[in-house]
């Protein structure tokens, strides 16, 4: 098999046992170092335009976000024959997602996704929809990219046999929008397939909205990322820059200077890792419970999580796991208190320095902090990164040394 690195020095594949293909790393890696840089096969959009008549606030090709009001929105560039209400960036968004990604057909099936839900029951599920336009985009790549749909067939993600009654319904209603004919032929076992290699396999580019929360934008898949493990404490965590800075983030400065399109992501490493380990991403935000956790690795990946963070909380009462925080308040007091406390709590919660040190603490957020990249000379960036608001954060110094810290040894560089 190929490397399926963009740099061949730094990660090879290995197959592990139990866990598949895995990410190794080939030499010591430093803190912020940049992994992987990946660019979709597949994008999709996760939220629809709501009302009839509204205008999606993203372009439909890459995703940035679009500023659409009353008066500007006849100067955008928009898809001539959609009633999916499609807008472009700019001409070459346009160009390019006529001839693919928002084919006539595309435009049809999602107009029709968008009109049709309120009548059929089985659409009004938000998720059911976006299961739905994901099949539109991926029954449209195989025409479009045979090479890019073999791509998606190869990763993880095994179906069941028999196809569950949702497979079966969205199934018949993708065929009822006559999809485009291809080489791979059109079933209910290719729908179940698709359908599994999205769930394992999809990354979500967020988006900030106006109260702050954070919701997905698009789907990717991103075919070379897909190769990353899970681990409940990662070492290393991705970033996007749809918007020209950290998606929902205000900051452009922490955008890389190789970044080739607004919809590739990149891996960086959040600490020194040596040469040899498993480089792993954590699926949901870091600050889930284990119970949530645990749940949605069985559920959507199957597997039950065992690592050294799962192994310590598994012991953990339940009441003790229902912060959302993954910081239980008896070892956050126990930290403060005298040595034996400090012991205590680390055999309880040996992950607490991880949670301080690399949880963004912005209210909502959750996200996780990695360094900025090395310097030239490789000297170790003090700035972390939160990889969902984008909040750039200046560690000091006696904050590395494992002090456990607190909220007052790092600066905000911007609000
Ligand atoms: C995105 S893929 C990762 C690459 C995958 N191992 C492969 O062979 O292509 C996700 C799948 O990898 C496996 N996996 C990921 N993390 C794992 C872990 N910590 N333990 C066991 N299996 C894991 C599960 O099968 C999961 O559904």
């Amino acid at each position: 098999m190929s490397n399926p690195t963009n740099n061949p020095m730094l990660l090879k594949i290995t197959e592990i046992q139990g866990r598949g293909r895995s990410l190794v790393s080939t030499q010591p890696l430093k803190a912020g170092q940049v992994i992987l840089q990946d660019s979709p096969i597949l994008l999709y959009p996760a939220t629809t335009p709501s009302k009839n008549g509204e205008f999606s606030n993203f372009c439909s090709n890459c995703f940035k976000k679009l500023h659409v009001n009353s008066t500007n929105s006849n100067n955008l560039n928009s898809c001539p024959s959609c009633s999916y209400h499609a807008l472009f960036c700019n001409p070459n968004c346009q160009t390019s997602a006529l001839s693919g990604s928002h084919s006539t057909w595309v435009c049809q099936a999602l107009n029709y996704i968008r009109y049709s839900s309120p009548n059929l029951p089985f659409l009004q599920d938000p998720d059911t929809q976006i299961q739905a336009r994901f099949l539109v985009s991926a029954y449209n790549l195989a025409v479009t990219s045979p090479s890019n749909f073999q791509l998606l067939l190869s990763l993880q993600g095994e179906a069941p046999l028999i196809p569950n009654p949702q497979t079966q319904a969205l199934h018949s209603f993708i065929a009822s929008l006559s999809p485009p004919q291809s080489g791979f032929g059109f079933s209910p076992e290719l729908t179940a397939a698709l359908l599994a290699k999205d769930k394992q396999n999809a990354f979500g580019l967020m988006d900030e909205n106006s109260t702050d929360e954070r919701t997905v934008r698009a789907y990717g898949i991103y075919p070379k990322a897909s190769f990353f493990n899970h681990d409940c404490l990662p070492n290393a965590c991705r970033f996007d820059y749809v918007d020209g800075s950290n998606s929902g983030g205000s900051s452009g400065s922490a955008v890389p200077d190789n970044i080739t399109s607004n919809t590739d992501i990149i891996i960086r490493v959040i600490h020194d890792v040596p040469e040899g380990r498993e480089i792993c991403l954590s699926y949901f935000p870091v600050t889930w419970t284990y119970l949530e956790r645990q749940t949605r690795l069985k559920d959507d990946y199957g597997f039950e999580c065992d690592c050294d963070r799962c192994k310590v909380e598994v012991n953990w009462k339940e009441e003790d796991d229902n912060s959302g925080t993954g910081m239980e308040p008896d070892n956050d007091e126990a930290m403060e208190g005298s040595d034996e406390d400090a012991n205590e709590a680390d055999n309880d919660f040996p992950h607490a320095y991880f949670f301080v040190k690399y949880v963004c603490d912005r209210d909502n957020c959750g996200g996780t902090l990695a360094p900025l990249p090395p310097s030239q000379d490789s000297s170790p960036s003090d700035v972390l990164e939160c990889n969902v608001c984008g909040r750039l954060r200046k560690e000091e110094e006696d904050d590395m040394d494992g002090d456990n810290g607190n909220d007052e040894d790092g600066d905000m560089l911007e609000e």
